[in-house]
């Protein structure tokens, strides 16, 4: 795993009081903690399809989603490796499906862990990590095809208190460098997409993919979403990346170690062209804050590792 000086704190379990209870039933792991904090995780794609707490949902997963594990879930957070977007021509990941294929292979449930008190955990509250894990013998025989390298990914998601973490870890397990990018496509649950403000864009550019991919200055540090948004923003300064709604804070997404963030809202026209996009309105009651590192590649040497992720807070 890789050193890293400015690693943020993980989420971790006290140890003391009642303990978090976690149920698998080889197709979904469900963590609860003791204050009714909840999150699900389908073993397919290590798709979280919930993540609840002080008594609300926060993901939003279309009710057209399938779950039985024939095409990659719409909503919660589908894990995308090692392309993001239509993979371009002439490069190693071109054979692969739109966003690769973390998030339409069965993954292995590692087990969950609990130890240590950090950040998130802070006060004595209780946290579980659960472990995830895709290597080539997980793939599909047309994808190990698609992009023949010997790897392993370990996907961690830790649910605390006061949010959730979600934790990739890349190591290229054989002799040859391969490139790959990653990123987490969370789907927040929102009451109004035209109440929010998405905040923390300052002072970097962005492609906007509703306008050819062209490559545009951020004018403003917040934006708000009054159409189809597709924005990939590059190299964002700030760590952290908020949304508001009516001006309150709803969501923080604190990136460790991805430098990127794309937006999207599919809007009314993206929504219909969505088969699985339910109800066809369902596109104002999300937003899609995606932490990744899509902009050009992350080159793994054999035998490297990568490690990134994300802590999601909820103030609602
Ligand atoms: O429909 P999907 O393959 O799940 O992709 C859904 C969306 O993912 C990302 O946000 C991309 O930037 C969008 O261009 C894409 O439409």
């Amino acid at each position: 795993m890789v050193d890293r000086s400015n690693k943020p704190s993980a989420l971790h379990p006290s140890g003391t009081g009642p303990s978090p209870t976690v149920y698998s039933d080889g197709k979904k792991v469900t963590a609860t903690l003791p204050t009714g904090d909840s999150v699900e995780v389908m073993l397919y794609g290590a798709t979280v399809t919930s993540w609840k707490s002080n008594g609300k949902e926060h993901m939003w997963l279309s009710e057209k989603a399938i779950l039985d594990g024939s095409k990659a879930i719409r909503g919660g957070i589908p894990v995308v490796f090692p392309v993001f977007g239509p993979p371009p021509k002439n490069h190693a990941t071109s054979s692969l499906p739109q966003h690769g294929f973390a998030r339409i292979s069965h993954w292995e449930y590692l087990g969950k862990s609990s130890s240590e008190s950090g950040l998130l955990a802070k006060g004595g509250d209780d946290a579980v990590r659960l472990d995830f894990g895709l290597t080539p013998a997980n793939l599909s025989d047309e994808m190990k095809k698609a992009w023949p390298y010997d790897f392993s990914l370990q996907y961690s998601v830790t649910l605390g208190k006061n949010g959730l973490q979600t934790m990739l870890s890349v190591r290229n397990e054989g002799d040859k460098p391969f490139d790959f990018q990653m990123l987490t496509h969370t789907y927040f649950r929102i009451p109004d997409v035209s109440k929010i403000q998405i905040t923390g864009l300052a002072g970097t550019k962005y492609n906007d993919k509703v306008m050819n991919g062209n490559e545009f200055d951020t004018p403003s540090p917040n934006l708000r979403i009054e159409g189809q948004t597709d924005r990939v923003y590059k190299s964002l300064k700030q760590d952290t990346t908020s949304i508001t709604v009516d001006g309150s804070p709803a969501y923080d997404v604190i990136r460790d170690n991805l430098a990127d963030t794309v937006i999207w809202n599919p809007w009314t026209e993206g929504a219909q062209a969505i088969g699985d996009f339910a109800p066809k309105d369902g596109w104002k009651n999300m937003i899609c804050v995606e932490a990744g590192a899509v902009n050009g590649w992350t080159t793994l040497e054999g035998q490297d590792g990568f490690e990134a992720g994300q802590i999601l807070k909820s103030y609602l």
